[in-house]
């Protein structure tokens, strides 16, 4: 799978090179045998000129090293120099074997990749309020990428969101594709496509309970032959019952998730946030001489953001890591605890241990900052999300269906940020009404239990959309066995503060 990790979409953006190297070794080789061809015909035709010119044809076949020539060539060489090479086309061959090879060997997208694709930008339309026709313009939040989209792609996404029952927005690409073909100076439209747009709008409008529209679309098109498609798909409309406007219906926690995502907090009751940033270095001798930047985000639950925790060499370090592992579709617990892949989880992941040397630094980090024994640690899981990658609202704790190679469940999260997001990827706590903006080298740390050990509901929190770049973070998940010590229960239980949050 390529579309859900940036860096996975750099070996197509490979594959798509060699293609071109390919194509072109290709276009080469069969120019040099037409070449090969036209002077072959080009000799023959001269000879026969000249026979022509100087002498009857009996004469001239009336010598026996003529007649010997016309044979010859026509027993040996039309076969050899002509028939064969042009049915065994050699560079076809070559290049067909090529392009198997490297497909193999690279890996090639298919229909399900270009669905993930589109999905993702529906997502990122669907998160951040994004109109169509900016997103093809290339315009997003305001900022001008010069990466306009054609009418072909349009119609693409058109025709994809509408499979996907995508009505409404299926509906904004087509007219977009429908206006730049309209209007694109070098498209003549021999091919009817305009037709096809407006079949699909009609189409869309008919599932979206606009009979009429979708009728008065179709008509447009009506031509005399009675085989079009635009009159079968009137016929096929006509059997049919109309498709309900139903406005799109979102989970309650969606205003939230992208209220968050958009970066817009609700106004806090009081006056305002009290929490300041500060320096501690008596948390361990490990700062003594470098300080902890803590940057308070929340206070009970509490979550801290520790700035300044790996540098850019450390962070290339953890990628030599990353690129000796298989980086695999991140997945869900589904049904039962079981491995399930799911829109609501768009990334790329795999776990490293704490044997390399930077490990053992972030081992270090980890255990001198949240004072946790790494005994009850899992290998740090290392994320890579592709445009449009999201991880919707979850907590990190399993509650049921607790894998059994655990002690304890979560009780706390350390997130690595290892880059920098362009634009979106914030993580949010929904509950909590708090986005926190992903900052390369920064350590975010909060506790999933309550000391009860019952779980803290209000530490749900999401992993917002990727718009542009390429978002990478560490997780360190801890247990709660082995911290009986390290983070011992209080007399009351503060498991209470939970419960109005469920829901
Ligand atoms: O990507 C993020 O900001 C959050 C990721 C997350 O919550 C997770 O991997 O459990
Ligand atoms: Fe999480």
């Amino acid at each position: 799978e390529f579309y859900s990790s940036v860096d996975s979409m750099q070996d197509l953006a490979q594959v798509e090179q060699e293609l071109i190297n390919a194509t072109r070794s290709y276009l080469e080789a069969q120019q040099n045998q037409l070449n090969f061809y036209r002077r072959y015909m080009e000799q023959i035709k001269r000879e026969h000129e000249w026979a022509v010119g100087q002498l009857k044809l009996d004469e001239y076949l009336g010598h026996p090293l003529h007649a010997f020539r016309l044979i010859k060539r026509l027993v040996l060489d039309w076969d050899e120099l002509i028939f064969e090479t042009i049915i065994e086309n050699k560079p076809r061959e070559d290049f067909r074997s090529f392009v198997d090879a490297l497909t193999k060997d690279l890996g090639y997208p298919d229909q399900s990749e270009l669905q993930g694709a589109i999905k993702g930008l529906a997502r990122l339309q669907r998160v951040y309020n994004l109109t169509t026709s900016d997103l093809a313009d290339g315009v997003i939040n305001g900022y001008h990428y010069d990466s306009e989209l054609q009418w072909r792609e349009s119609y693409e996404i058109g025709v994809q969101l509408f499979d996907l029952g995508e009505y409404k927005r299926s509906l904004e690409w087509l007219q977009v594709a429908f206006v730049l073909l309209r209007n694109s100076p070098l498209e003549k439209d021999e091919n009817g496509y305009l037709s096809d747009i407006r079949e699909y709008a009609a189409m869309a409008n008919f599932e979206l309970g606009n009979p009429e529209r979708a009728d008065r679309l179709l008509k447009q098109i009506l031509t005399p032959e009675p085989i079009h498609s635009a009159q079968q798909t009137r016929k096929y409309l006509e059997s049919r019952v109309t498709g309900k406007n139903v406005e799109e219906k979102n989970p309650s926690w969606f205003a939230n998730y992208t209220r968050l995502c958009q970066g817009r907090r609700l106004p806090e009751k009081g006056s305002g946030n009290p929490l300041k940033c500060y320096l501690d270095g008596k948390r361990h001798a490990y700062f003594t001489l470098a300080p902890l930047q803590v940057e308070p985000v929340h206070l009970d639950p509490d979550i801290n953001v520790y700035h300044g925790m790996l540098n850019s060499k450390q962070i290339l370090s953890i990628f030599v890591e990353v690129d000796k592992e298989e980086m695999v579709r991140s997945a869900v617990a589904g049904e039962g605890g079981k491995r399930t892949v799911r829109d609501l989880r768009v990334s790329q992941q795999t776990w490293l241990n704490y044997t390399a040397p930077v490990m053992q630094s972030i081992s270090r980090i980890v255990q001198f900052v949240s004072g946790f024994d790494m005994a009850g640690a899992e290998s740090m899981q290392v994320a890579n999300y592709g445009v449009g990658g999201q991880y919707e609202p979850h907590p990190d704790y399993f509650e049921v269906n607790l894998p059994k190679e655990f002690e304890g469940d979560r009780i706390s999260t350390s997130m690595f940020y290892l880059s920098n997001v362009e634009q979106g990827g914030y993580t949010v706590f929904t509950k909590l009404n708090l986005f926190l903006p992903p900052v390369k080298g920064a350590l975010v740390m909060w506790h999933n239990l309550h000391r009860s050990l019952d779980v803290d509901v209000r530490t749900f929190h999401a992993g917002c959309p990727v718009i542009v770049g390429s978002k990478r973070i560490g997780n360190i998940w801890m247990h709660s066995g082995f911290q009986e010590f390290r983070r011992p229960c209080n007399l009351t239980s503060d498991s209470y503060k939970s419960v109005a949050y469920r829901n």
